[in-house]
């Protein structure tokens, strides 16, 4: 029996690290997914194998050494990608504690940029707990249903697996990664509780790689570390991020009447994501490139912020309704002139989901 799970990445509109402090941060998920397929072997064959294609490294463990590799994990990584050995570790530890010691093949592909802030680390852990768990005894899953389908009662335990994998991968999560991953839609987090948020409003983002690659682990770490070099100062930031959140969702579940209502939500929404980029430079999570992208779409009028954990990775940029497709194109052209990717992405869509293919 084979399934795949697939998971979404996400894109944070506000509230990103203020949100590790217990403040609250609005998220959403966008439609790029990294799918994860699992099929189990038979108990003859001995292995765990893990394709990993993003990156181009392919596992194989005997399952009777698999203790002494979890110990030894970190010799068998080149050096140039030791710093994804971490999300090979949260394989294995959610590998081992929700299936056991059962030979199976699991491969893993995304459609996600990885370390970009887009949140691949939480939908490979959310596709991962869900492949898993759905091949899992205590889960009980109608395996004769065709096609993705949503999960439902599932939901909650393989977001609690997630979030695990996630505390690898992370060392201190929020869980507003893997919580808008598994549920999908527009949410609000704070202090561990996820709140839907139902938008009126049509939410167009340009989003801007800056191919600058980094590592969300240490960013969080260098804000706890500013926080406890001053502590008053950064909770005033802190809170006045999560005040920028609450607005956010007053403003998109409010009810526009007319264009003129429309477009004053969507100015207010850019300077909400102006405000909030000037509070994220002052905790120290932008990036040259970041700021390159800033002065870019500001000559077009246009507002942006970076999202997840910053020090490179993705920029958003809010397109207004009133924005022209040639608008988009040039100021498209300007950015990737400088060496930086481009695109559009669906926002709000699905949470996890599960198919099991019935030819295996
Ligand atoms: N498709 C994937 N294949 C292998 N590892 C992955 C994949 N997606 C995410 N990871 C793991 O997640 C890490 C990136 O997570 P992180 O630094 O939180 O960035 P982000 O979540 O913003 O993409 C990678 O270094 C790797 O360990
Ligand atoms: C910085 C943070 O708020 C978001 C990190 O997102 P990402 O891993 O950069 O996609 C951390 C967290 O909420 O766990
Ligand atoms: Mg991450």
């Amino acid at each position: 029996m084979e399934v795949t799970a697939r998971a979404p990445g996400k894109i944070i509109l506000a509230g990103e690290h203020a949100v590790v402090h217990g403040c609250a941060a609005v998220a959403s998920s966008i439609d790029l997914y990294t799918s994860v397929s699992l099929r189990l072997r038979s108990e003859d064959e001995d292995t765990i194998k893990l394709l990993l294609n993003d990156i181009g490294l392919d596992f194989s463990w005997s399952i009777r050494r698999i203790k002494e590799v979890l110990s030894h994990l970190e010799q068998r990584f080149p050096e140039s990608k030791i710093g994804l050995a971490s999300g090979v570790y949260a394989f294995l530890w959610l590998y081992t504690s929700i299936l056991g010691f059962k030979p199976a093949t699991v491969v893993v592909s995304s459609e996600l940029p990885l370390g970009a802030g887009l949140g691949s680390s939480a939908a490979y852990c959310v596709a991962l707990s869900a492949a898993l768990l759905a091949l899992s005894a205590p889960v009980e899953l109608d395996k004769s249903q065709k096609g993705w389908f949503t999960l439902k009662a599932e939901a909650e335990l393989v977001n609690k697996w997630a979030f695990e994998g996630e505390k690898i991968i992370h060392g201190r999560p929020s869980g507003v990664d893997n919580s808008v991953s598994t549920f999908g839609n527009v949410i609000k987090f704070k202090s561990g509780v996820m709140t839907r948020i139902d938008s009126n409003m049509p939410l167009r983002m340009l989003i801007t790689n800056t191919k600058v690659g980094r590592d969300t682990k240490a960013l969080v770490a260098n804000v706890s570390a500013r926080k406890s070099r001053h502590p008053g100062v950064m909770c005033s930031v802190l809170n006045a991020i999560e005040a920028i959140s609450d607005e956010w969702c007053t403003i998109i579940q409010s009810n526009a009447v007319d264009d003129l209502c429309l477009s004053a939500n969507e100015e207010k929404l850019g300077e909400l994501m102006e405000m909030n980029q000037g509070l994220l430079f002052s905790i120290g999570v932008s990036h040259a490139s970041i700021e390159t992208i800033l002065q870019t779409t500001m000559k077009y009028k246009l507002a942006s912020k970076l999202t997840g954990a910053g020090g490179g990775g993705c920029v958003l940029t809010l397109l207004p309704t009133h924005v022209s497709g040639a608008v988009i194109d040039k100021l498209v052209e300007e950015l990737e002139s400088f060496g930086f990717q481009c695109f559009t992405a669906g926002i709000g869509g699905k949470g996890a989901q599960i198919s099991f293919d019935h030819s295996s």
